[in-house]
C-alpha cells in the first residue's frame, strides 16, 4: 500500500481514543503534543493516561466502547486490546473521518509514523506497515545523527528565513542567502552554544549577499 506523508494540524480538532492501554497512551501522547482535543473511552487506563485526565488535559469516559462515541471526531484511534471492539470502531465512523485501527492496517485512513523530534524539526518514519519495529530502530540511529541541537538550529533557520523573506530580494539573491545560511558552520556554533558568534556570522551574509 502507497501511502501518502501528510503533517497534520490537529490543533483543537477533537481526536477521540478507544482504549486507554500502553498503545493508546503513545498515541494519545502525540495528540496532545500538537494541542488536539483529545477525548478517551476506555474501562482502564494506564497511570500516564490517568494523570493526564486529573491534569484536565484530556477528557477520560471510564467505560466501554459505545458507537455514538464516534460521532463529533476528526480523528479516532481504536487502541483496544479486543479485535471485535476496534472493528466496532471502525464500523461506526464515516468515510470523512480519519481512523487507525492499530491492530488492522488493511482497516487504517491514517496509520502514525515513528517520529524523532527535535523542537519543530519532525522526522517521520513509515515502513508502510511491513515492520513498525523497523520504523524504531531507524528512529533511534537517526536520533544520533540528529541530536538535540537540531531543535535551536531549526528555530534559528526559521527566524532567519524570515528576515530573508522580509527583505524583498529577487530571486538569486534570496537564493544566495538562504544557500549560504544552510552552511555546516551555523550547525556547529549553535551546536557548541556559541550563538553569539553564529548570529553574528549570520549578519555577515546579510551584509555580504543580503542587499537589497
Ligand atoms: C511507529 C509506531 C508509531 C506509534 O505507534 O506511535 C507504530 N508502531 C510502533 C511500535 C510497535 N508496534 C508493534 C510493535 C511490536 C513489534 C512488532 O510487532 O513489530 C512495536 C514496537 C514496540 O512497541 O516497541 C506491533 C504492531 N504495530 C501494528 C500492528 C498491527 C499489524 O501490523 O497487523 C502490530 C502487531 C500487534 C500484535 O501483536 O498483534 C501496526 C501499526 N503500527 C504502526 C506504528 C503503524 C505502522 C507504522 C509503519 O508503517 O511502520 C500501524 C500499521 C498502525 C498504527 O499504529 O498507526 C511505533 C514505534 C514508535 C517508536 O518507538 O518510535
Ligand atoms: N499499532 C501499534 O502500534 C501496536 C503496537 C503493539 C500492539 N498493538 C495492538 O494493540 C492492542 C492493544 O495493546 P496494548 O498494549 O495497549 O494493550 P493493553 O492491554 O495495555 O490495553 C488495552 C486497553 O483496551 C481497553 N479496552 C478493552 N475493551 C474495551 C472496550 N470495550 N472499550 C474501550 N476500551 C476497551 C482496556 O481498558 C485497556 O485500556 C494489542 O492487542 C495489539 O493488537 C498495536
Amino acid at each position: 500500500m502507497r501511502l501518502y506523508p501528510m503533517m497534520a494540524n490537529l490543533r483543537d480538532k477533537q481526536c477521540l481514543v478507544v482504549g486507554g492501554g500502553r498503545v493508546a497512551e503513545r498515541k494519545i501522547g502525540g495528540l496532545l503534543n500538537t494541542g488536539a482535543v483529545v477525548t478517551v473511552v476506555s474501562p482502564a487506563c494506564t497511570p500516564t493516561v490517568q494523570s493526564w485526565a486529573e491534569a484536565g488535559r484530556i477528557t477520560l469516559h471510564r467505560r466501554r466502547f459505545d458507537p455514538d462515541d464516534v460521532r463529533d471526531a476528526v480523528v479516532v484511534i481504536a487502541a483496544t486490546d479486543d479485535p471485535g471492539v476496534n472493528l466496532a470502531v471502525h464500523r461506526a465512523c464515516g468515510s470523512h473521518q480519519w481512523v487507525n485501527i492499530v491492530d488492522r492496517p488493511d482497516l487504517c485512513t491514517f496509520t502514525v509514523p515513528s517520529v524523532v523530534e527535535r523542537g519543530d524539526l519532525q522526522i517521520a518514519i513509515s515502513t508502510g506497515g511491513h515492520n513498525p519495529g523497523l520504523a524504531k530502530k531507524l528512529r533511534r540511529q537517526l536520533e544520533e545523527q540528529f541530536g538535540p541541537e537540531y531543535a535551536e538550529y531549526t528555530a534559528f533557520l526559521g527566524a532567519m528565513r524570515d528576515r530573508v523573506l522580509a527583505l524583498g530580494l529577487d530571486e538569486t539573491q534570496r537564493r544566495a542567502v538562504l544557500a549560504e545560511l544552510l552552511d555546516d558552520r551555523f550547525l556547529r556554533l549553535t551546536a557548541a552554544g556559541e550563538t553569539k558568534r553564529r548570529d553574528q556570522e549570520a549578519e555577515q551574509v546579510f551584509r555580504t549577499l543580503g542587499k537589497p
